[in-house]
């Protein structure tokens, strides 16, 4: 009888999709459930049954028809990045609206962070161009919040940068930490925090200035279940009230909650 792996991907191949996408697919799927701590087939059940879901779920048009998109926030045009010789990105493309969701997929190092550091004008392109809205947040994948802040220093810190005073920073981020299901509590620094609520604070800090576009860099690293369910609950409303979500992600089942998917393909 063959491993998890090996059926699921055959599966995938059975149902129609290319064999490299299908061993890429398999490869992540092994590499989700590995960051689990456990196998495939206890996070994933049966591998034919996961096939045949994941591949309705790619083939299922996004189901939001409902919300009119608004003006374009972001536009990439043409962009690649070349580090010394190595080229990461060769003409991306890519142009999300307000009320728009996009996700940046591939496997690891095929520049998804280094794309979303673009549009975040973090990162200079080598070529090409990049429109973005003024109004820009930008959650990185890690770092991003100082070990020895409490939260409500790190909300009065960012607010303050975008022209917050001390008090109005801080009942935003502790509302928006609500959003989350998140209580930050007055003593406790950064560096005491799990490594999920530290991207909640991660969170919080990005939307603080309740920008137009949300750039995420895989933001719910470390968040349990019931948290990841609210991230996702929480793009949708930011969707819905007109904003543009950039999401990096490996997370395949994220997918149909996004209408632009950018696959970067194989590592570059
Ligand atoms: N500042 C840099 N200088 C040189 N090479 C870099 C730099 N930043 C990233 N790279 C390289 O560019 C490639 C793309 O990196 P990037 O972090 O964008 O990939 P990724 O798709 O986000 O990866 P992962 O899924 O593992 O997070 C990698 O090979 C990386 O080593």
């Amino acid at each position: 009888m063959s491993d998890w792996p090996t059926t699921f991907e055959s599966e995938l191949v059975r149902l129609g999709l290319q064999p490299a996408r299908a061993r890429r697919l398999a490869d992540e799927t092994t590499q989700q459930a590995a960051e689990s701590a456990a196998t495939p087939a206890e996070v994933f059940g049966p591998a034919h049954l996961y096939a045949r879901h994941l591949v309705a779920e790619l083939r299922t048009p996004s189901p939001r028809t409902r919300y009119e998109a608004g003006p374009v926030m972001l536009s990439l045009t043409g962009v690649s990045k070349r580090y010394r010789r190595r080229t990461v990105l060769r003409d991306v493309n890519l142009s999300v609206r307000g009320g728009e969701v996009a996700a940046i997929v591939g496997a690891n190092g095929c520049g998804k962070s280094t794309l979303l550091r673009i549009c975040a004008g973090l990162t200079r392109p080598s070529g090409g161009t990049v429109k973005r809205t003024r109004r820009v947040g930008f959650v990185p994948q890690d770092g991003g919040t100082a070990g020895w802040l409490t939260a409500e220093e790190h909300f009065t810190l960012f607010g303050s940068a975008a022209g917050m005073v001390p008090g109005r920073a801080r009942s935003t981020g502790v509302h928006l930490a609500t959003r989350l299901a998140w209580r930050p509590t007055r003593q406790q620094r950064a560096q005491q925090m799990s490594g999920g609520t530290r991207q909640k604070l991660n969170l919080v800090l990005g939307e603080l200035h309740a920008p137009d576009l949300l750039l995420l860099d895989e933001p719910y690293q470390g968040f349990d279940q019931g948290s990841y369910v609210d991230f996702w609950q929480q793009v949708l409303a930011w969707r819905d009230a007109g904003r543009a979500v950039v999401v990096v992600t490996h997370l395949l089942h994220d997918l149909q909650n996004v209408d632009h998917v950018l696959d970067l393909g194989a590592s570059a």
